[in-house]
């Protein structure tokens, strides 16, 4: 049975018009129209427990509006939605304790207060014997790198050490789903890399399901084998990563080092020329013909090192978004 089921999800949200100036102010006052905005539209996908899915689309695709309908905390304006066997906006205290929300960019824990005491508060709220608390703070606490930092107010750890915090604090009833809205927000590489380890630990360790979004790609190829891509509130693509690249971009990037330079007028006959410099030449060679054409370039040209690579992920789903295609 999924973890995720979610069907035909559509929501859209009235928003209020109102013309420039005073008389605008007036009427707006005493006779308002609305407008409808379908920040998502007819979404379908499914996610059985323990996978880690990424969500993934451009600024005002529908990711949050989703996450919280997925959470409960907003209504859909139609369609279906179960998490855990439960509908979502009945927030069932056995629905909460299985799930979890993660917002990079919000904050649960008491700025002037040490984050042990919000995790006490949590606890309290969780039902979470002192024992048990004990057991999982610990257990948390090392496989988050925060012995020493708890005890502090939270205003004075590093945005680092209070994302850490904030998981500890988001994941103390050990939910079943965890729903993370860019939890790498705003972090150096080396703390990006820390809560991803963490990530993968705790699914692994707790066959936890994730579903995550992020700006930064390497947070996706890192965690996440499955993804969804959402543009304008429609569903885009469901599959594997590398079944994306498939899909949206199918060629491969040949560079090569020559011997001795050459005129871009002689190299376009081999491929797409995507840069030239000195003797470093850049090809851009459709799939098809990659074999073919890797070996014309090592038998027509005099070469010192060649390698082909997959194009950067950001680009390729930077130019399905500009060109929605489906
Ligand atoms: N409360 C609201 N009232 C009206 N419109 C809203 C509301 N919340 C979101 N929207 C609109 O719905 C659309 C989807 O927004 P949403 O926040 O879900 O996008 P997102 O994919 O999470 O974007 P981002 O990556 O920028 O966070 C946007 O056009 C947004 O302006």
């Amino acid at each position: 049975m999924p973890h995720i089921f979610v069907e035909n999800l559509s929501k859209s949200y009235p928003v209020a018009i109102k013309e420039p100036g005073i008389a605008g102010t007036i009427t707006h006052f005493f006779r308002r129209t609305y407008r409808s905005i379908q920040a998502v539209e007819n979404v379908s996908f499914e996610i059985t427990p323990g996978e880690v899915v990424g969500f993934l689309g451009p600024n005002g695709a529908g990711k949050t509006t989703t996450l919280k309908m997925l959470t409960g905390l907003i209504h859909p304006s139609s369609g279906t939605v179960r998490v855990a066997g439960h509908i979502p906006f009945l927030r069932q205290e056995a629905f909460l304790q299985k799930i979890t929300l993660v917002m990079g960019q919000k904050q649960q824990l008491i700025w002037d207060l040490p984050a042990i005491d919000s995790l006490k508060i949590n606890a309290a709220v969780y039902n979470i014997s002192d024992q048990e608390f004990s057991l999982r703070l610990r257990e948390l606490t090392e496989m988050l790198n925060l012995q020493g930092k708890l005890t502090q107010p939270v205003r004075k750890l590093s945005l680092g050490e209070r994302m850490k915090a904030e998981l500890l604090a988001a994941l103390l009833h050990r939910p079943q789903v965890l729903f993370l809205d860019e939890p790498t927000l705003g972090l150096d590489v080396n703390a990006q890399v820390a809560v991803r380890d963490f990530l993968r630990d705790y699914n692994q360790r707790y066959q936890a399901t994730v579903l995550l979004t992020s700006h930064y790609m390497a947070d996706i190829t890192a965690l996440c084998q499955r993804v969804l891509l959402i543009h304008q509130g429609k569903l885009m693509y469901d599959g594997s990563l590398d079944g994306l690249l498939e899909r949206f971009a199918p060629y491969r990037e040949v560079h090569v080092e020559l011997a001795q330079p050459l005129s871009r007028e002689k190299l376009k006959s081999y491929g797409d020329v995507q840069s030239l410099d000195g003797r470093a030449v850049c090809f851009m060679v459709q799939q098809e013909a990659l074999t073919r054409t890797v070996s014309q370039i090592l038998s027509e040209l005099e070469v010192i090192d060649l390698e082909v690579k997959e194009p950067p992920i950001e680009e390729v789903i930077g130019k399905v978004f500009q060109a929605g295609v489906v």
